[in-house]
């Protein structure tokens, strides 16, 4: 994927000058040192090998690029913040593209749960499975107070499994008990729920969601660059570190479950569920 310069917009100078790629657009405005990064992958920002890529590249140029100091994350998609990892990336594939696509999910997680930008989730719709795990990389979290907006990690409703580093962030974020029977039972929360359990860190009106997200930036921006970083890394790297030391284990592991008759018939029946939903 190739990052895009887009023309800046009317009297906007420089700092509105938006880049990005097809499917993650970046609005950085670098007065403030804030980044828009939005996914726009419709209908439902399904985190496809392309989605990944383009967003490891958006990720990595604005961690380079000593202007920005925030990312504020949200969708471009009306109602949906992510619907999670691309189902048709891990069904009716070969052993190779499962690995292909593992390894990129792996990166994306390994280069937002710590990077040394401050990353606020702007939630503005529903966030499932791989939508709430990039959530839970974020250093604040902020969901639109809409009912349809369920979060969480629901992976044994479609009769598969959290690997052991989602488990892991979401105990980081609510704790052990409560993650067990989270994971255990597929639980999506309601904007209030999640609240309660700490999976988000504020609930505010949808059209206040971005306005939220940029004040809480400005109040983490204040915080010395350098001590904070250190301060999450000292929090996060423990965690990193038990995916970091079994990379290759984690993608023969997932390569061999996901290819497991049983599991592709779960994957297909729960995509069909999502087609016939429509109908
Ligand atoms: C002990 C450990 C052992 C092993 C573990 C190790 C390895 C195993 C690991 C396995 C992987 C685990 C991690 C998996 C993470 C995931 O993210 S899996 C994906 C889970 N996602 C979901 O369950 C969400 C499914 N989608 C929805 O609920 C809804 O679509 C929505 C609420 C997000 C939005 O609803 P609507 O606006 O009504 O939209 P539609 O439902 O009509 O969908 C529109 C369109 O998009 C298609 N679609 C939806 N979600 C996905 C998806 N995730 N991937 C691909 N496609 C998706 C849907 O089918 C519709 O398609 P069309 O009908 O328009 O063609």
């Amino acid at each position: 994927a190739t990052i895009r310069r887009t023309e800046p917009t009317a009297g906007s100078g420089d700092s509105a000058r938006r880049f990005g790629t097809q499917r993650v657009l970046v609005e950085p405005d670098a007065a403030s040192g804030v980044a828009v990064m939005k996914f726009k992958n419709p209908p439902v920002n399904s985190l496809s090998l392309e989605l990944l890529t383009e967003f490891i590249i958006s990720l990595e140029k604005l961690e380079n690029d000593k202007t920005f100091r925030g990312v504020i994350l949200t969708s471009d998609c009306p109602r949906v913040f992510s619907a999670g990892l691309d189902l048709t990336e891990m069904c009716g594939k070969n052993p190779a593209h499962y690995a292909e696509y593992w390894k990129a999910v792996q990166e994306l997680w390994l280069r937002l749960y710590l990077s040394n930008l401050v990353l606020i989730a702007a939630i503005n719709g529903a966030c499932p499975a791989g939508g709430c795990l990039i959530s839970l990389t974020c250093d604040y979290r902020i969901l639109a107070d809409n009912p349809k907006y369920l979060i969480g990690l629901n992976e044994t409703l479609l009769g598969i499994v959290a690997p052991f580093w989602f488990k892991d962030t979401l105990v980081n974020t609510i704790g052990h008990r409560a993650s067990e029977q989270a994971l255990q039972l597929g639980l999506l929360f309601l904007p209030a729920e999640a609240l309660q359990v700490g999976l988000v860190d504020q609930v505010v009106p949808e059209d206040q969601v971005l306005s939220t997200a940029l004040s809480v930036m400005a109040r983490w921006m204040a915080i010395p660059d350098h001590a904070r970083q250190l301060t999450k890394n000292m929090m996060r790297k423990t965690t990193v570190d038990r995916l970091v030391k079994q990379r290759d284990a984690d993608i023969q592991n997932f390569v061999s479950f996901i290819s497991r008759d049983s599991i592709q018939k779960s994957l297909q029946m729960y995509l069909e569920k999502l087609k016939q939903k429509k109908g």
